[in-house]
């Protein structure tokens, strides 16, 4: 049975006080709900994990994560965190490949795979992201990008690395625009993703592999999407930034 997971992206925003009055009422209003193999997951701004961390502790089904984590182990990069110092805090989760990452700070395929070494390597579980632009899909070339994400990025790693990974598709088109993928858009994605996995890794790694959708994920289209088949649960944008919003999507499992 693989995991399900919820996962809040607070992407930049929330300041340190804020950022812990959500986590806190995040952590009193799911505490009681996600259970069994679900997992609900913050990916807060760097300077909130470690408090956020402390926060969490006694709640097994609620994880911390980063949104990203520099590819290098250690050294002169002024201003970068590295994926160890996110593990010493006592962070599960790191985002890699946002696709506002490989937008705006020009993260290729290819870097992606070396941040991804390096955070598997320091104990962290990436959530990997793909996802087609608007453009790519009406080019009708949305099957090819997400196999060459998948392929430059994630490939490379033996099974028992791979079998670490959650990715998460989120069309870019989907992501903070208020339009949604339909869930039969984002199943036939989802199936095609596992394919892939299935004809690198195997059946078995690919039926154990979480594969989450984003891209303006709510309380009211939560259900449907998470009922496809090969659809484990969702990253969350804007919803994640209000507990009840967050948390109800969290309750769409139970
Ligand atoms: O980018 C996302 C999560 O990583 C999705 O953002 P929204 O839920 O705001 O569309």
């Amino acid at each position: 049975m693989r995991k399900k997971i919820v996962a809040g992206n607070w992407k930049m925003n929330l300041d340190y006080n804020e950022g812990l009055a959500l986590f806190s009422e995040i952590i009193n209003m799911v505490k009681d709900e996600a259970t069994g193999t679900q997992e609900a997951v913050i990916c807060s701004p760097f300077i909130h994990i470690h408090s956020l961390v402390q926060l969490s502790k006694g709640y097994s089904k609620i994880a911390v994560g980063a949104q990203n984590a520099h590819q290098e182990e250690k050294g002169a990069y002024t201003g970068e965190i590295s994926a160890k110092m996110i593990k010493s805090t006592g962070a599960a989760y790191v985002i890699l490949g946002h696709s506002e990452r490989r937008q705006y700070f020009g993260e290729t395929n290819a870097l992606l795979a070396k941040k991804t070494d390096t955070a598997l390597k320091n104990d962290l579980r990436p959530i990997f992201c793909i996802g087609e632009t608007l453009q790519e899909r009406e080019a009708n070339t949305h099957f090819d990008v997400i196999k060459t994400q998948l392929v430059e990025g994630i490939f490379h790693l033996d099974a028992d690395a791979f079998a670490k990974l959650v990715i998460a598709y989120e069309p870019v088109w989907a992501i903070g625009t208020g339009v949604t993928a339909t869930s039969a858009q984002a199943q036939e994605i989802h199936e095609f993703i596992r394919k892939e996995i299935a004809a690198k890794y195997g059946q078995e790694v690919a039926d154990a592999t979480t594969i989450l959708y984003g891209g303006s994920c709510n309380p009211t289209n939560a259900a449907e999407l998470f009922a496809q088949p090969d659809i484990d649960g969702g990253l969350i944008g804007g919803a994640s930034l209000k507990s009840r919003d967050f948390t109800d999507i969290v309750k769409t499992f139970n």
